[in-house]
């Protein structure tokens, strides 16, 4: 690609920019990144990864392929309006808000326009994001192909209808916040068990990189290998019985349809606000 926009500075532009630059799939003078103000992060992007930062959208527009769109739903009617003019047709906008929908991203830039919707996670600065893509009829093979190449650079990339990202929202676009939020407990009993902090958070994230990669080595399902750890009378299954009589399971399936839901009122509130 001869040129990349990026509207937004935050986490989730710096992990894309970060795994683009590495893969050397779009070399960093080609990639023009904007925020709302915050100078200081545009400097440490364009010191860091070598892009070019500016607040001059003409210098931004002028030539782009792509533009990336990362910025927090509640801004995103207001940055559209400002990039508007700049918008060319045959422009790919590639959007990783979380439930904004292609619909309403068309209408307030009031253009038809080849757009993709995606829902990566943060783990796309260690190149590991689980990175679900839509994209609308005007979005052509060669955008697809280049856009799933984008988002390899960064993780896995698969692309899924568009009505099931809320759900992928859920699931894995908030995902790594549910294994931090486990994270944290475990941290937090390491000490009330009388363990060193340093040593217990090596073998927190060893535990947490062994059983993810069980998952996604072994034939067996999650049940089976949780059996596997679990011996008759043992310690296990003493803990697990206090997850159980919690109602942990339960509650991490909740967690997930509330974010699921939330996804959806997101969208919902935006696409009213866009239609008034
Ligand atoms: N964080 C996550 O785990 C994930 C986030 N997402 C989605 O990614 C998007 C960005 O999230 P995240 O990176 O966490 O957010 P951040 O708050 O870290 O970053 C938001 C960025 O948007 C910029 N911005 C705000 N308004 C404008 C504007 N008018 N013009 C240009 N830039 C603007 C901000 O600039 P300034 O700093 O100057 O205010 C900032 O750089 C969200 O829509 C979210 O739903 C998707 C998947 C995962
Ligand atoms: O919390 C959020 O809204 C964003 C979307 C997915 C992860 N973070």
């Amino acid at each position: 690609m001869k040129k990349l926009a990026v509207v937004g500075a935050g986490s989730m532009a710096e992990a894309l920019i970060s795994g683009i630059v590495e893969s050397r799939l779009i070399t960093g003078d080609n990639i023009w990144v904007t925020n709302k103000g915050n100078e200081e992060k545009l400097q440490f992007m364009q010191k860091t990864y070598g892009v070019q930062a500016t607040y001059n959208l003409e210098k931004i527009f002028k030539g782009a392929e792509a533009v990336i769109l990362a910025i927090k739903p509640k801004d995103a009617a207001d940055a559209i309006t400002l990039i508007k003019p700049y918008l060319k047709t045959d422009m790919l906008i590639i959007s990783v808000l979380a439930g904004v929908s292609i619909e309403s991203i068309e209408l307030l830039a009031e253009r038809k326009l080849p757009v993709v919707r995606a829902m990566p996670n943060t783990s796309a600065a260690v190149g590991k994001s689980a990175s679900a893509l839509s994209v609308n009829e005007r979005v052509t093979t060669k955008q697809m192909e280049l856009v799933k190449e984008m988002f390899e650079t960064v993780g896995m990339a698969a692309f899924v209808e568009e009505k099931q990202l809320d759900a992928v929202t859920g699931l894995s676009g908030s995902g790594p916040a549910y294994i931090y939020y486990l994270a944290e407990a475990m941290e937090k009993s390491a000490e009330e068990i009388g363990l060193e902090k340093e040593m217990a958070k090596e073998f927190i994230i060893q535990t947490l990189i062994g059983a993810a990669e069980m998952l996604a080595k072994s034939a067996k399902e999650p049940q089976q290998l949780r059996k596997e750890v679990t011996s008759p009378g043992g310690t296990t299954e003493a803990g697990v019985k206090v997850l159980e009589e919690n109602g942990v399971q339960k509650a991490f399936i909740e967690c997930i349809k509330q974010a699921t839901a939330q996804s959806q009122r997101l969208g919902h509130s935006f696409s009213s606000t866009v239609k008034i």
